[in-house]
């Protein structure tokens, strides 16, 4: 890993925070879906970004598409690809937020401290841990993408939830049960918590 460069000095924003929120009406932050596989985290992420697009609100998410298929192409699935896979994630994030977007991010994130080293990059408030819960059971009868039946062959090793762990987030701001709540109620429990706390007026 390369070491930071003691010679690089920070340039100030000429923009300010303060005047991206103004100009969007809006705060940035993340939301930063969290669940196993199949469990419904870019479901969840892009019905709540097509809601809060129509509304009008500067928005974007983040998910495996965007970014295993290119900024993290050279990263597979052990413990330690998958930590520096969400570091990046945490950093990417992190620019979204400074411009202004509310961004949700879609990623196993199966490990708690990688979660909160993303956390600990932005302003207390910015950060909004969604826990995608569903059994391993039903993610497993869902198997989306065949990756289950895969992983139970042994085909697919260090399989999150097989033969790799997935730690629960132990104080998620937001916690949705995908096997028992619609993604309509998912997604209006989400709206809900970010009107309450004042990132959303409706
Ligand atoms: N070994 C292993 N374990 C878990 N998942 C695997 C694995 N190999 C490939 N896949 C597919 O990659 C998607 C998970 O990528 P993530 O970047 O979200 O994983 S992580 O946060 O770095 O753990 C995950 O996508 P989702 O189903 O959307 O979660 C899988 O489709
Ligand atoms: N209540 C629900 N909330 C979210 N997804 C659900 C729900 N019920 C069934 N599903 C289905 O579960 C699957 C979840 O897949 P996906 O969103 O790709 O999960 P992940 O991104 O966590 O791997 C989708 O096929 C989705 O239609």
């Amino acid at each position: 890993m390369t070491k930071t460069n003691s010679n690089l000095v920070w340039h100030e924003a000429s923009v300010s925070k303060q005047e991206r929120h103004a100009r969007h009406n809006h705060k940035g932050c993340v939301l930063w879906f969290t669940g196993l596989s199949g469990s419904g985290k870019s479901t969840l992420a892009n019905a709540l970004d097509r809601s809060l697009f129509d509304a009008g609100l500067s928005t974007y998410v983040l998910d495996g598409d965007n970014i295993r298929h290119g900024l993290n192409k050279d990263l597979g699935f052990s413990d330690r690809d998958r930590q520096e896979n969400i570091r990046r994630i945490g950093e990417v994030a992190k620019l979204f937020v400074d411009a202004g977007t509310i961004v949700s991010t879609a990623f196993i994130s199966p490990f708690q401290s990688d979660r909160d080293q993303a956390r600990a990059l932005l302003a207390d408030g910015e950060f909004v841990e969604v826990y995608v819960k569903c059994p391993l059971e039903e993610c497993e009868r869902r198997d989306v993408k065949g990756l289950y039946k895969k992983a139970r062959n042994g085909e697919i090793p260090q399989f999150t939830g097989i033969s790799s762990p997935y730690e629960e987030p132990e104080t998620p701001e937001i916690t949705v049960d995908t096997s028992v709540q619609t993604v309509e109620e998912s997604v209006e429990q989400i709206i809900g918590w970010l009107e309450k706390h004042h990132i959303l007026t409706r």
